[in-house]
């Protein structure tokens, strides 16, 4: 088993409820167990062209039985089964699910980059440091010391804490 950390994010539609189908959906999968969920914050946008509606992101921590890939592909039927519109890379998204960390693997693959090139990302760092402040990421660092430098404008917390399973 690994421990895998799953970013979640939404800006089209009913995006509360993308993110808690995507839950759902992981709590299902052969071979997954939904150990935690971060808080949920919603994010302006980041890297994007254009003005963009507002992401809602949380991570999602998992003990995997799964590997990488198959792990991915479990991801994209999610994406799928959820109705996610592909509109071109960065467009909006119903549905986005990243393969952020997968143990402390380091992964070059055409189909499956790991860590995540995005794992970085302010948004990401946050909801990363909720759930294990001292979690290291390879090549990078531990996620408390690259919250540190981050910049958080942007990132506001809801409240919301989307039940594990
Ligand atoms: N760690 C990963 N998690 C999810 N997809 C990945 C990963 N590494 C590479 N990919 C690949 O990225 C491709 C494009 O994914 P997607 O359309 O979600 O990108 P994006 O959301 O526009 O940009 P970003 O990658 O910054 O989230 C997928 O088809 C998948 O094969
Ligand atoms: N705030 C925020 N910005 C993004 C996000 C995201 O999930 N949240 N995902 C992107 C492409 O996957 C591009 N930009």
């Amino acid at each position: 088993m690994r421990r895998v950390f799953v970013g979640l994010g939404s800006n089209l539609g009913d995006r509360a409820g993308y993110l808690r189908a995507a839950v759902r959906a992981l709590c299902r999968g052969p071979g997954l167990e939904v150990v935690a969920v971060s808080p949920v914050y919603e994010t302006d946008p980041v890297e994007v062209e254009g003005e963009q509606p507002a992401y809602l992101n949380c991570v999602v921590e998992l003990e995997c039985g799964l590997g990488p890939l198959e792990l991915l592909r479990y991801c994209q039927g999610v994406e799928a089964a959820l109705g996610r519109e592909r509109k071109g890379e960065k467009a909006p998204r119903t549905l986005d699910l990243d393969v952020l960390l997968f143990g402390e693997e380091r992964l070059e693959h055409p189909e499956l980059t790991v860590p995540h090139p995005g794992v970085g990302r302010a948004f990401n760092l946050r909801c990363l440091a909720d759930l294990d402040p001292g979690l290291y990421i390879p090549g990078r660092g531990v996620v408390s010391g690259l919250l540190g430098g981050a910049d958080l404008e942007g990132i506001r917390a809801l409240g919301e804490v989307l039940e594990p399973c």
